[in-house]
């Protein structure tokens, strides 16, 4: 499709767990005219910084708490289910800190993107940028992933380069990949949503 022809939005579901800024920045993005996506919710597992964010910017929001189920299978599948209400084009992790089941992934296959704060597969799990200031590497980053059933381990879309300084924090050093991630979320949102994202097993390819 040539980029002068109106292009269908994307419809866009993020997940999150935290205080929301990388959501933020989707949302916010996405209100320019000319964005080639839309985001129509925020599903959380907790109440938290980011549910707020998302219904202040008048988005439908939904908690799905694993305390309030009979076990993690139970969750995944009424966060399955809260999501599907939205009929999402893509479901995007961002900072999203629970592990999604397989009937969750089965929803939307080869749909679900997370964006992580390490260049994966190094410092893969919940706590990268600490792992990564404790490992004392002098390059880290971030990447976003089409996400499987396992932890961190998904086809890599696209990845950021963050130099780490001797006086970092995992505070200030986590500050800056997120002005990367942030960057990151949008440009691979944009493909997607454009139909410029193309998965050739592990490999993914925008054009
Ligand atoms: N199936 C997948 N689900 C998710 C992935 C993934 O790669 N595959 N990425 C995460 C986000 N994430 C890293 O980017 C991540 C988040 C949380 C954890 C984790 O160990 N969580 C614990 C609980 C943590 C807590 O509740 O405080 C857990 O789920 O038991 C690892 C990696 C999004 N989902
Ligand atoms: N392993 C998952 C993980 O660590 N995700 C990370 O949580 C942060 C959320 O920031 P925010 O709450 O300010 O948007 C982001 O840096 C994201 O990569």
């Amino acid at each position: 499709m040539d980029s002068g022809e109106s292009v269908p939005p994307g419809e866009v579901v993020l997940l999150a767990s935290g205080t929301g800024t990388l959501a933020q920045s989707v949302i916010d993005s996405a209100a320019h005219p000319s964005c080639a996506y839309r985001v129509t919710a925020l599903i959380s597992d907790r109440d938290c910084e980011a549910v707020t964010r998302a219904a202040t910017a008048g988005l439908a929001t939904a908690v799905v708490r694993p305390g309030d189920h009979e076990d993690r299978a139970d969750w995944n599948r009424a966060l399955a289910d809260a999501a599907r209400d939205f009929a999402p084009d893509w479901v995007v992790s961002a900072g999203f800190m629970r592990i999604l089941g397989q009937a969750f992934l089965d929803e939307f296959p080869g749909r679900v993107i997370n964006t992580h704060p390490a260049l994966l597969p190094s410092f893969p799990g919940a706590h990268a940028v600490r792992d990564a200031l404790a490992y004392g590497v002098s390059v880290t980053g971030c990447t976003a992933h089409l996400v499987d059933a396992g932890v961190d381990t998904g086809p890599v879309i696209d990845q950021r380069t963050v130099d780490v300084r001797p006086d970092d924090t995992e505070t200030t050093l986590h500050e800056r990949i997120k002005v990367r991630e942030r960057e990151m979320l949008v440009d691979v949102l944009t493909a997607a949503a454009r139909g410029r994202l193309h998965i050739e097993g592990r490999k993914v390819y925008i054009s």
